[in-house]
């Protein structure tokens, strides 16, 4: 167990197996308290297993997942499996899982701009509304942790700038960990301190420091959008097949890929003409900050 000065969470050297398959591996990870740690890569490179690691609904079947002592923890997931047939109020919404006190049920509905659709049934909600109810419910937890697995997913552009604007000033207010996974490569994060990039392993991380300054990206998203948001600049030397093997930069096929086993190299300097991007099974892109790069980013 961990201490209260330790991590809330902390994976080290992870991964799950299924079917003789590795899901991810080797994945060392720790959220702190008031942290922002970012999971991002491509489909089906682990970053939901991952964070169900970190949760404790995944064991992991090497490695360790330790959590601190009585972690609260808020869940997002990326998928919910409700009866919408059924009658639901956002306000019953809230509690659906759990319980929550009313008085924090209303605090959390306060905190993400939908108390005035307290009584509306859920099912009628927008998508942007519905995410916002989805955070509102994690937070009523009072959580020392927020896992959210694509907390923006069909979210329009602006309302997804407003919710990760959220989630930093929940963060702030609470001072909760968060740990939060976004599917896109090319996604911006918000107020990140630090971006772990999965292909079925880590391949990198580190902190984005860059903010995208472009006249180009300005106009196309508008300024606001340029102070909030920084790109996460990095690339891979290997690409992960659907059967679970990986191919790497010189062409060679191996069962799977692991930190230790010698296939990564050092990414700065790095020849991207090496890069095979030939018929990738799960496909390979590169954020590209105008001038900028994150900073402190380091190899697994
Ligand atoms: N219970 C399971 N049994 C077997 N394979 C699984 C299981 N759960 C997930 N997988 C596979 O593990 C891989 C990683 O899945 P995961 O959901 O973690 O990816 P992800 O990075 O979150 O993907 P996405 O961006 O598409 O949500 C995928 O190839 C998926 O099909």
């Amino acid at each position: 167990m961990l201490q209260p000065t330790d991590p809330l969470v902390q994976l080290t050297s992870a991964g799950i197996e299924r079917s003789g398959r590795w899901l991810v591996r080797g994945v060392d990870l720790s959220v702190r308290s008031g942290e922002i740690v970012t999971l991002i890569g491509p489909n089906g490179s682990g970053k939901s297993t991952t964070a169900k690691m970190a949760l404790g609904v995944l064991k992991p079947s090497e490695g360790s997942a330790v959590r601190r002592e009585g972690l609260r923890v808020g869940y997002v997931p990326q998928k919910i499996s409700v009866d919408w047939t059924l009658p639901l109020t956002v306000a019953r919404f809230m509690s659906l899982t759990g319980k929550v006190a009313p008085a924090d049920a209303v605090r959390a509905m306060e905190a993400t701009g939908i108390m005035h659709h307290q009584h509306a049934e859920v099912r009628n909600l927008s998508g942007g509304e519905f995410q916002r109810a989805m955070l509102a419910r994690a937070i009523a937890r009072k959580p020392d942790l927020m896992v959210l697995d694509e907390p923006v997913q069909g979210v329009d552009f602006s309302g997804e700038i407003s919710l990760y604007d959220l989630i930093k000033r929940i963060r702030d207010e609470i001072g909760c960990g968060v740990l939060l996974i976004s599917h896109d490569l090319h996604v911006v994060m918000a107020a990140t301190d630090k971006v772990i990039c999965l292909n079925g392993h880590v391949c990198c991380q580190g902190t984005p420091t860059a903010v995208a300054e472009s006249a180009a990206y300005k106009q196309l998203f508008g300024p606001r959008a340029s102070a909030t948001l920084a790109v996460y600049e990095h690339d891979h030397d290997h690409t992960h097949l659907a059967d679970g093997r990986v191919r790497h930069a010189d062409g060679s096929i191996t069962e799977h890929c692991h930190p230790d086993d010698g296939h990564h190299h050092d990414h700065a300097g790095h020849d991207h003409s090496g890069h095979d991007h030939s018929g990738h099974d799960r496909s390979h892109s590169h954020g590209h900050a105008s001038g900028n790069t994150g900073g402190g980013v380091s190899n697994a």
